[in-house]
């Protein structure tokens, strides 16, 4: 579920004067989604997402995140809007949350990517690359590398109730991933971080948009690829689908063209982001408590991932042809 915070209907009105965008016709909460409430709001004016920012969204990083969706719908990239109250204000307070209404986009994520849509998203993805150049504002990834030993040291002594030996596998992988990431030097800019299909949307073969940018920030732009390549190309048995990854990366490299080293670094920046995902699901499994109402995300689905990075020789194992 996806809804922490109710909105009694008197605070919905009195939050929905606040805009130019007429009178409710209905609200309903929205089931998908882990970190925030979503809701679906109807108004005569249109179709809105009113999002109420919950305990893991920083307050200090929302205006990065909302002026982002400004800065890249305004150079070309299909993503939810953020909506000004007449004030000119689109960051608000609703039930004590800070809350904020963007335009709805049509579509629906797919939950096993064809070849052909992950090329969609590998030529998305260079879009949003680019887009992105020229944004203003500033926010350091705290999931990258300098964050995984925190994550890790939550998890210690707790893991093997997800896998026998998960410490000592975490405890060499961070040790070889921060010596291995320190020798990198790759172009940096705005990434997604978290661009999973759940989060793309498709009207047919068409991508048509990119929703939840809560995890945007400053990073290496090859990252991001090797983020997508795990949540993309790996089929349900955990096998990579060279077919998948190919497409992924040929369309990005024809939108954007990877350097040597981008690709160089591809099988390193898909094993730290296999670990980044292994562990943020290991401490919330960890941390759930039972019945919360919440979809745990299963961590040793990106441990199979992981496994495979580590015997991967070059980018040629996710179907790049050199
Ligand atoms: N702008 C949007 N247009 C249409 N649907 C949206 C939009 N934003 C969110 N949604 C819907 O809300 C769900 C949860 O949103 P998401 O941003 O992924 O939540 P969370 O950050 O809590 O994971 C999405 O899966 C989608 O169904
Ligand atoms: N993509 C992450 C979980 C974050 O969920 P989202 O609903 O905010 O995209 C994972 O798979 O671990």
């Amino acid at each position: 579920m996806a809804v922490y915070t109710e909105v009694p209907d008197d605070e919905l009105a009195a939050f929905v004067v606040a805009y130019d965008i007429g009178e409710v016709v209905s609200f309903k909460g929205i089931a998908e989604g882990v970190e925030n409430s979503n809701y679906l709001l109807a108004t005569t004016g249109g179709r809105f997402i009113l999002t109420l920012y919950e305990k893991r969204v920083d307050p200090a990083d929302l205006p990065f995140f909302l002026e982002l969706l400004q800065h890249l719908s305004a150079n070309g990239l299909t993503c939810p809007q953020p909506v000004a109250g007449r004030d000119g204000e689109a960051l608000r307070k609703l039930c004590g949350r800070p809350a904020a209404l963007v335009t709805f986009l049509d579509g629906v994520s797919v939950r096993r990517p064809t070849a052909a849509q992950c090329a969609a998203l590998g030529s998305a993805l260079a879009n949003l690359h680019e887009a992105g150049k020229g944004f203003g504002l500033k926010r350091p990834n705290a999931l990258s590398v300098s964050g995984w030993r925190p994550l890790a040291e939550a998890a210690r002594g707790r893991s093997h109730v997800v896998a026998p030996g998960l410490d000592e596998t975490i405890a060499a992988e961070l040790d070889a991933l921060e010596a291995g990431f320190a020798t990198l030097s790759l172009p940096e800019g705005v990434i997604h971080a978290d661009l999973f299909p759940n989060n793309v949307f498709f009207l047919g073969e068409e991508l048509s948009g990119l929703i939840d940018f809560y995890f945007a920030c400053d990073d290496w732009l090859a990252y991001d690829l090797a983020i997508c390549l795990n949540a993309w190309c790996f089929e349900p048995d955990q096998s990579f689908n060279v077919t998948k990854g190919r497409a992924m990366i040929e369309a990005y490299h024809a939108a954007r063209p990877l350097l040597p080293e981008e690709i160089e670094a591809l099988p390193l920046l898909a094993r730290g982001a296999a670990l980044r995902f292994l562990l943020t699901r290991l401490v919330d499994w960890l941390d759930t408590p039972p019945g919360a109402l919440v979809k745990k995300l299963d961590p040793l689905e990106y441990l199979k991932k992981l496994r495979f990075h580590q015997q991967a020789a070059d980018a040629t194992a996710f179907g790049w042809r050199a």
